[in-house]
C-alpha cells in the first residue's frame, strides 16, 4: 500500500541568502510552514526577523535561494500574503475602517457588493461593530490594530504575516489582542507567520517557534510548542537560555 502524500508545504524557504552590501542579514535560511501553522520568529535585535518576513512577502528579492508560496517562486507582494505592523499608521487616514477592509479587496478584483459584505463580517468578527464609518484618527491603538487584522483577514490570504504587531500597545490591550488572535485563528484556520521580541508572546502565541542568531542571521533552532502548561514553562526557560545565555541563571 503507498504511504499517503505528505502535504505540500504553504511555504519553502530553500537556501535562503540576503545581503545589503558587506551586511549578510540571512545565510542560507531553509524552512517549510505547512497549512494552518502558527510560526514565530524570535531572535535578538538585528538577527533578520523583519528581513525574513519582507523576503516572504514579496517586499524583497533573496541574494540567493529561493522563496515558494504553494510551490511558486514568490516575486512580489500580493494579497495572498497579507502583512500587518506595529504601526498605527499603517491604515488610509482618508478611508473609513469599512473602506480600509474593502480597499486591498477592490484592489484584487473583488466585486464592490462582496468586498462590503466581507469587510461588515470582519469588523463584527474583530469586535468593532458600529465602527464601520469611523475614520482611523478616531480610533484607538488597539482599535487601529483590529482593523489592520480585519484588513488583512478579509483577503483571504494564504499566509498572514506579522511583524511585531502587539509591541506597541499597552500590557492590558496587548494581552486582550494575542487572545483575540487565536480565538481569529481558531475561526479562520489561517496559516500565521509572526515576528516578536516577547518570549512569552512566542510561546502564547506560536504552534512552533524559529530562533534565529544574528551576523549573519541563521536558524538557531525550531522548537515545537508543547500543550501542556507545565511544558510551556519549561520552554520559556529554554528560550530564555537561548536568547539570553548571560542572564539565564541569575
Ligand atoms: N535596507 C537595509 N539596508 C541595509 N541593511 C539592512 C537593511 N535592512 C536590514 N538591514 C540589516 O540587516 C540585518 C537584519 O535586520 P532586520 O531588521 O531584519 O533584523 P530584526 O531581527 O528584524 O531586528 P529588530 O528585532 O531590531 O527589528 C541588520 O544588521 C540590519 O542592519
Amino acid at each position: 500500500m503507498m504511504a499517503p502524500a505528505a502535504e505540500p508545504p504553504v511555504l519553502a524557504l530553500e537556501r535562503v541568502s540576503i545581503r545589503f552590501g558587506a551586511v549578510t542579514a540571512l545565510q542560507e535560511v531553509d524552512l517549510t510552514v505547512t497549512s494552518g501553522e502558527r510560526l514565530v520568529l524570535v531572535g535578538p535585535s538585528g538577527c533578520g526577523k523583519s528581513t525574513l518576513l519582507a523576503a516572504i512577502g514579496g517586499f524583497l528579492a533573496p541574494s540567493a535561494g529561493r522563496v515558494l508560496l504553494d510551490g511558486q517562486p514568490v516575486r512580489r507582494p500580493g494579497p495572498d500574503r497579507m502583512m500587518v505592523f506595529q504601526e498605527f499608521d499603517q491604515l488610509l487616514p482618508w478611508k473609513t475602517v469599512s473602506q480600509n477592509i474593502a480597499y486591498p479587496l477592490r484592489l484584487a478584483g473583488v466585486a464592490r457588493a462582496e468586498a462590503r459584505d466581507r469587510a461588515e463580517e470582519l469588523i463584527r468578527q474583530v469586535g468593532l461593530a458600529g465602527f464601520s464609518t469611523a475614520y482611523p484618527h478616531t480610533l484607538s491603538g488597539g482599535m487601529k490594530m483590529r482593523v489592520a487584522i480585519a484588513r488583512a483577514l478579509a483577503a483571504r490570504p494564504r499566509l498572514l504575516l506579522m511583524d511585531e504587531p502587539f509591541a506597541a500597545l499597552d500590557a492590558l490591550t496587548r494581552r486582550r489582542m494575542q487572545q483575540e488572535l487565536l480565538r481569529l485563528w481558531q475561526e479562520h484556520g489561517f496559516t500565521l507567520v509572526f515576528v516578536t521580541h516577547s518570549i512569552e508572546e512566542a510561546v502564547l502565541l506560536g504552534s512552533r517557534i524559529l530562533v534565529l542568531s544574528p551576523h549573519p542571521g541563521r536558524i538557531q533552532a525550531v522548537l515545537d510548542v508543547p500543550e501542556a502548561p507545565t511544558a510551556r514553562l519549561g520552554l520559556e526557560g529554554e528560550l530564555n537560555r537561548l536568547l539570553l545565555p548571560e542572564t539565564a541563571d541569575v
